[in-house]
């Protein structure tokens, strides 16, 4: 229950939050109290202490959407992770059927003050900073669809296995709702899968299906969908073996560059963003998007 409260805090999230996820030394020791097994509403940590492995389950549902107290929780538990020197693999995957993750919640930037959009912003930007910074050797088993916000949760994580199953897909399919995938999600999905397939993926709002997302590299492997958490777990284990200090610095020096653009410019990224989503236009185009998801299920 003090969990639940800490997390309601605005007073403490901020301080938490502003923590850098490169060092393990920004405690922020009134969280740092729980190490194994938490349970929190939206998010199921499982930590094994003797592996090193933590199992971020995601069980939000209907679709585990990021909204703010979902990214507010996913930043605490990293954080919590991070600070641990015993944790060094993560993964993280989903409990809802079907759904790895619906993206980005709509309704947190949908007829919302300009100050909570802002808020969000700034818990999207921290969920990538400390994902895609992260020391940890991070697996995404991706058991389900994972669109826009979904994808970029995927490709923050040093490997992907995803279900093949042809009823999913993932991608950065943002311009299909008439909003632009920021620098920052553009940077992740060019380091993972080049520039010019990212130029066609991101203009067109492409949605992949499993077997053609492997083929350009979006994900690393596909495996039966009740596969995937063992192929996840086994692949965490050959990733461990790999001198720490080297793997991380190895990290670091490909994801710096592109880290360091959003830390050095993040207030004006959340302006930018602000000034964007609360346009008349934009909102008109998320209602729209949010009509055709109702009437798709009709
Ligand atoms: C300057 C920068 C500016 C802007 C940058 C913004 C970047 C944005 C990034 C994003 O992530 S935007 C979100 C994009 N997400 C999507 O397009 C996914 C939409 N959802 C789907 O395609 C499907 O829901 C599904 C994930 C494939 C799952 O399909 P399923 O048939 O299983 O579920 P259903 O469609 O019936 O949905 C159930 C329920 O959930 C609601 N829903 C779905 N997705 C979202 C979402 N992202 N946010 C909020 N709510 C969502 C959906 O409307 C249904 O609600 P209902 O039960 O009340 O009808």
């Amino acid at each position: 229950m003090a969990w639940r409260a800490a997390l309601r805090s605005k007073a403490v999230i901020p301080a938490l939050l502003s923590c850098s996820s490169h060092g393990r030394l920004c405690a922020s020791p009134t969280f740092i109290t729980q190490r194994n097994n938490s349970t929190s509403p939206k998010i199921k940590v499982d930590y094994d202490q003797t592996t090193g492995v933590a199992v971020m389950h995601m069980q939000s549902p209907p679709v585990n959407s990021l909204s703010l107290d979902f990214l507010t929780e996913l930043c605490i538990s990293l954080e919590k992770l991070e600070m641990d020197k015993g944790c060094r693999g993560l993964i993280i995957t989903s409990n809802q059927p079907k759904v790895f993750s619906a993206g980005l919640d709509i309704l947190e930037m949908y007829g919302k003050s300009p100050e909570h959009c802002g808020e969000f912003w700034k818990v999207v930007q921290e969920m990538w900073l400390k994902l895609y910074g992260s020391n940890m050797v991070t697996i995404a088993a991706i058991n389900g669809s994972s669109p826009a916000g979904g994808c970029l949760l995927s490709l923050t994580c040093d490997y992907r296995i995803m279900a093949d199953n042809p009823l999913y897909s993932i991608g950065l399919n943002e311009t299909q709702l008439g909003i632009v995938a920021p620098f920052w999600f553009k940077e992740t999905m060019v380091n993972t899968v080049g520039h010019r397939n990212t130029e066609v993926a991101l203009q067109l709002g492409l949605l992949y299906k499993p077997a053609e997302a492997l083929k350009i590299g979006l994900v690393d492997q596909l495996v039966p969908e009740d596969q995937v958490f063992s192929v996840a777990t086994q692949t965490m284990t050959k990733w461990l073996t790999i001198p720490e200090h080297a793997r991380q610095i190895t990290k670091s020096m490909m994801r710096n560059p592109t880290i360091d653009k959003l830390r050095t410019n993040r207030e004006a990224d959340i302006q930018n963003f602000v000034s964007f989503i609360t346009k008349e236009s934009i909102q008109k185009s998320l209602r729209m998007y949010m009509e055709m998801l109702k009437q798709r299920k009709a």
